[in-house]
C-alpha cells in the first residue's frame, strides 16, 4: 500500500530524514520507535504532504502511484489519514460539524443525522464534547479521542497515528485501542483487510491492544533496524537506544 524509497527530507534547510526506506502492505500495521527528535513525526508529516517538509531525494508511492509531489488534499482524498501528536485547536468549528463534514464527504448526497454522529462519538466516550469547538480546552487524552473520532468519520485507508496512547488513561486506552482496531479492520484476517497503519509509540502501550506486524527503530533520521515489535520493544526497554547503534540486527 505504501512504499518509501531513499526518502530524504529537509525542513527550513535542515536535513531531518536521511535515506528512509519502508514498505507497508495492505492489511499490515507497522510500529515506529525511536528517541525524541529523531524524525518520526517528520516522516508522518512528509507522507501526509505537509508543504514545509521538502523531499530533496527519494520517492513515496501509495498504491503504486508516485505521490511524492502530490498536494496534501489529494493525498487525503486518496485515503491517507493522520492523527497528529499536537493537533490545532479550531475555534468556531464544533466537533459535531467536523464529524458531519467528514462523514458527508465520504457519503456524497447523504444527509448525516445527529444520531449517526452521536453513535460514532459514543464509541470514544465523546458525546458530550460534540458541541464544543474542536480540541478547544480538551485535555491531552480527550484530544487523542477527538482526533480518532474524526478519523472514524473519514475512514482513511492508510492510517498514521502519532503517539495515540500518550496521555490516555487506563480506561480510555481500551476505547482508543478498539477504535484503532476498527479503523484498521483488525477483526478481519490480514489478507482480507484493505486498511493499513503506521503507529508511533514510545512505550508501546497501544500495542497491547493493537497488534503490529513489524516495527522499525529510527535514529537521527535513518531507519536503523526492523523486526518483531514485541522483541524490539523488549530490547529497547532493557538496553536503551544506545545498544541499537551496535546491534547485530542492523
Ligand atoms: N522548522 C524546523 N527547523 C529546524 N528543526 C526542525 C524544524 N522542525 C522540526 N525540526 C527538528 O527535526 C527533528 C525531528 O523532529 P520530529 O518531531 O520529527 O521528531 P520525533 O522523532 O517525532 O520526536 P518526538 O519523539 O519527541 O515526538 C527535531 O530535532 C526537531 O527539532
Amino acid at each position: 500500500m505504501l512504499s518509501i524509497e531513499n526518502l530524504t527530507v529537509e525542513v527550513d534547510d535542515k536535513r531531518i530524514l536521511n535515506g528512509v526506506n519502508m514498505s507497508i502492505r495492505e492489511g499490515e500495521t507497522h510500529a515506529l520507535f525511536g528517541p525524541n527528535g529523531t524524525g518520526k513525526s517528520s516522516l508522518l508529516f512528509t507522507i501526509a504532504g505537509i508543504p514545509k517538509y521538502k523531499v530533496t531525494d527519494g520517492k513515496i508511492y501509495y498504491k503504486r502511484k508516485d505521490i511524492t509531489d502530490a498536494p496534501m488534499d489529494e493525498r487525503a482524498k486518496l485515503g491517507i489519514g493522520i492523527l497528529f501528536q499536537h493537533p490545532p485547536v479550531i475555534r468556531g468549528v464544533k466537533l459535531r460539524d467536523m464529524v458531519r463534514i467528514s462523514m458527508e464527504s465520504r457519503n456524497p448526497g447523504k444527509k448525516i443525522t445527529d444520531e449517526e454522529i452521536a453513535g460514532l462519538a459514543r464509541k470514544l466516550n465523546l458525546e458530550s464534547f460534540l458541541d464544543r469547538d474542536v480540541n478547544s480546552g480538551f485535555s491531552g487524552g480527550e484530544i487523542k479521542r477527538s482526533e480518532l473520532l474524526q478519523l472514524l468519520a473519514q475512514r482513511p485507508e492508510f492510517v498514521m497515528l502519532d503517539e495515540p496512547d500518550s496521555g490516555v488513561d487506563l480506561v480510555n486506552i481500551g476505547l482508543v485501542g478498539n477504535t484503532i482496531n476498527e479503523l484498521l479492520e483488525k477483526e478481519k484476517k490480514t489478507m482480507e483487510r484493505t486498511k493499513s497503519g503506521l503507529i508511533i509509540t514510545h512505550f508501546g502501550n497501544i500495542l497491547d491492544f493493537v497488534k503490529a506486524d513489524k516495527a522499525y527503530v529510527m535514529m537521527k533520521g535513518k531507519m536503523l533496524c526492523q523486526g518483531n515489535p514485541v522483541e524490539l520493544l523488549d530490547d529497547i526497554r532493557k538496553n536503551g537506544y544506545g545498544e541499537c547503534m551496535s546491534c547485530m540486527r542492523r
